[in-house]
């Protein structure tokens, strides 16, 4: 955390300490505008956080947290491309690519706009060409599949949306190759037939070796079934590096650019929808960025306590720092939604799991928690068990849309919601040891067991709803999260835009390949990874 909220830290504390636990039945019970009170909204938005242990003082003291860390002002700097990256001195301009006012965006005095908005209509005009079939194939098939290999950041925004967005594709198909292991880009284009195929290589930085490697697997595949002469047809780029593009032999006009102010996990805005452009179209992708632009907007403008990602952040920083809760759990009530958690895992650990300060010094206090999850109501059936009844507490995050995509199966989202609903109310109530043995005995059951039946609750959870998750809708769910991001690395004092702890694995991983394959022995590593290898490479034989 940074010096600056020292005091009020130290003041939520002892409030924590000495308001804990509170009683959140008790709290509702007394006050019957505690829904009220503790939700925010922003059109058809609504953040609930009703159910998490907080009241009026502490809100007051999250407000003044955020005064003593000038988040308004630092918020503001992202915004106006000042370089808050400072490792790598970079502006934070992922709000530009989402920017649908007149208004310039600058880095370093020039203005972005033009470039991303010329990229945007590349973007818009390749899309339609493969849509409409006037970007066809080599041997003039029209392009009905479009495999997009990346990692990371240039893999998980595209793939998320592809799928959350699935009632509105109408555009070919689209696939997702982010694995080194062979297996994902072989089970891939085993499907697949290279005359109807387009293959988008997606990195920004084109050095990856996953996706470097898939990509020349990929070329490969095409090569062989047309020509090498084929393969500009078939291939597509997007990067920050075009000149590596280029010596890659992807033609200009295929290759789609962004900005060293686009953080990978930042990206999906960028060239690096583009895979969702195609998917959805243009007109729907506009839509998308039109949400996060929205958001962005209520970002800039709501006061601290109205204001949708400060409360998700400041609440999110409460349930860390104060309540020294490591994790949190992300459900979102939407069979579509269901890479969500791993997109944010990346959105939220790889901004925030970090153990250094903004200014090099170790950090004061926590960094940022564990986030995971799955939709619900499958991990109600798996570990939910453990959120209602283990030794840990794990604040719950539930998301759930008040329409479905499916009119005719209107009872099916019905029974959504009432599990969504339910488990945030039965996390919150939790069952005594009295009431457990009232409805054992009303039923004629054994009442001796009905300790195993007795649920401690006062578990926090809170609830992101909205009307229906349209691109527009799912634009701005991701833009308040990336805020929610920022908030909290602000207060926790840490750099959210760089990723120098991906690194170590990286370079061990490429010392150690000549060993694994036998051209150079494992003198000079542990016993372990020599004993691991050795293993392997015993067992390879034969
Ligand atoms: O887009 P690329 O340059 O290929 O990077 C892909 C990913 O790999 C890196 O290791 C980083 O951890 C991610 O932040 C990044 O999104």
């Amino acid at each position: 955390m940074i010096p600056d909220i020292g005091r009020t830290l130290t003041k939520l504390q002892v409030h924590h300490v000495q308001t804990m636990p509170l009683d959140m039945r008790a709290a509702f019970a007394g006050d019957p505008d505690r829904f009220e009170r503790y939700s925010a909204r922003l059109d058809d938005l609504l953040l609930d956080y009703s159910k998490c242990p907080a009241d009026t003082e502490t809100m007051h003291l999250l407000q003044q947290l955020a005064i003593d860390a000038d988040l308004e002002q630092k918020r503001d700097a992202m915004f106006s491309g000042a370089h808050i990256n400072a490792t790598e001195d970079r502006a934070v301009l992922h709000t530009a690519l989402r920017n649908r006012s007149d208004a310039p965006v600058r880095d370093g005095g020039k203005d972005v706009m033009p470039q991303i908005r010329a990229v945007l209509d590349a973007m818009g005009a390749f899309a339609t060409g493969l849509s409409d079939g006037t970007i066809a194939g080599a041997t003039g098939k029209r392009i009905t599949d479009v495999v997009n290999i990346g990692i990371g950041g240039s893999d998980l925004g595209p793939a998320m949306t592809c799928q959350a967005l699935s009632p509105y594709c109408d555009g070919p198909a689209v696939h997702f190759v982010s694995n080194i292991d062979g297996a994902h880009i072989a089970d891939a284009l085993a499907k697949l037939d290279p005359e109807t195929t387009l293959v988008i290589v997606a990195s920004k930085t084109f050095t990856t070796i996953e996706t470097m490697t898939n990509a020349a697997t990929a070329r490969k595949w095409i090569a062989e079934a047309m020509g090498e002469e084929a393969v500009g047809q078939h291939f597509a780029a997007v990067s920050t590096a075009l000149d590596k593009v280029a010596a890659f032999g992807i033609g200009q006009e295929r290759v789609f650019g962004f900005w060293d102010f686009v953080g990978g996990r930042y990206s999906i805005w960028s060239a690096i929808g583009l895979p969702l452009m195609i998917a959805i179209g243009p007109k729907r992708f506009g839509e998308f960025l039109e949400g996060a632009h929205n958001l962005d907007n209520h970002f800039r403008t709501a006061p601290v306590l109205e204001n949708l990602p400060m409360l998700l952040g400041l609440i999110g920083f409460f349930h860390r720092a104060v309540c020294n809760w490591g994790s949190r759990a992300v459900i979102p009530y939407d069979q579509r939604l269901a890479r969500l958690p791993a997109y944010l895992q990346q959105l939220d650990m790889e901004s925030n799991g970090k153990s250094v300060a903004v200014d090099g010094k170790a950090l004061e206090g926590p960094s940022g928690p564990l986030v995971w999850g799955e939709p619900g109501t499958n991990s109600q059936h798996a570990f939910f068990q453990l959120l209602h009844q283990g030794s840990d507490i794990i604040p719950v995050e539930f998301i759930i849309a008040a329409q479905g995509h499916e009119p005719d199966l209107q009872h099916q989202h019905d029974l959504l919601v009432a599990n969504c609903l339910a488990q945030s109310e039965a996390l919150m109530r939790g069952r005594t040891l009295e009431e457990a043995q009232a409805q054992m005995q009303a039923n004629g059951a054994d009442v001796s067991l009905a300790p195993h039946r007795v649920f401690a609750g006062n578990r926090p959870s809170l609830t992101i709803a909205y009307k229906k998750l349209t691109p527009y809708a799912l634009g701005r769910l991701i833009a308040l999260y990336e805020h929610r991001v920022f908030v909290e690395a602000q207060l926790f004092g840490i750099n959210a835009f760089d990723q120098w702890g991906v690194e170590l694995g990286k370079e061990l991983a490429t010392a150690l390949l000549p060993v694994v394959e036998g051209k150079e022995d494992a003198e000079g590593h542990d016993s372990s990874t020599a004993g691991l290898v050795a293993f392997i490479q015993e067992e390879q034989k034969g």
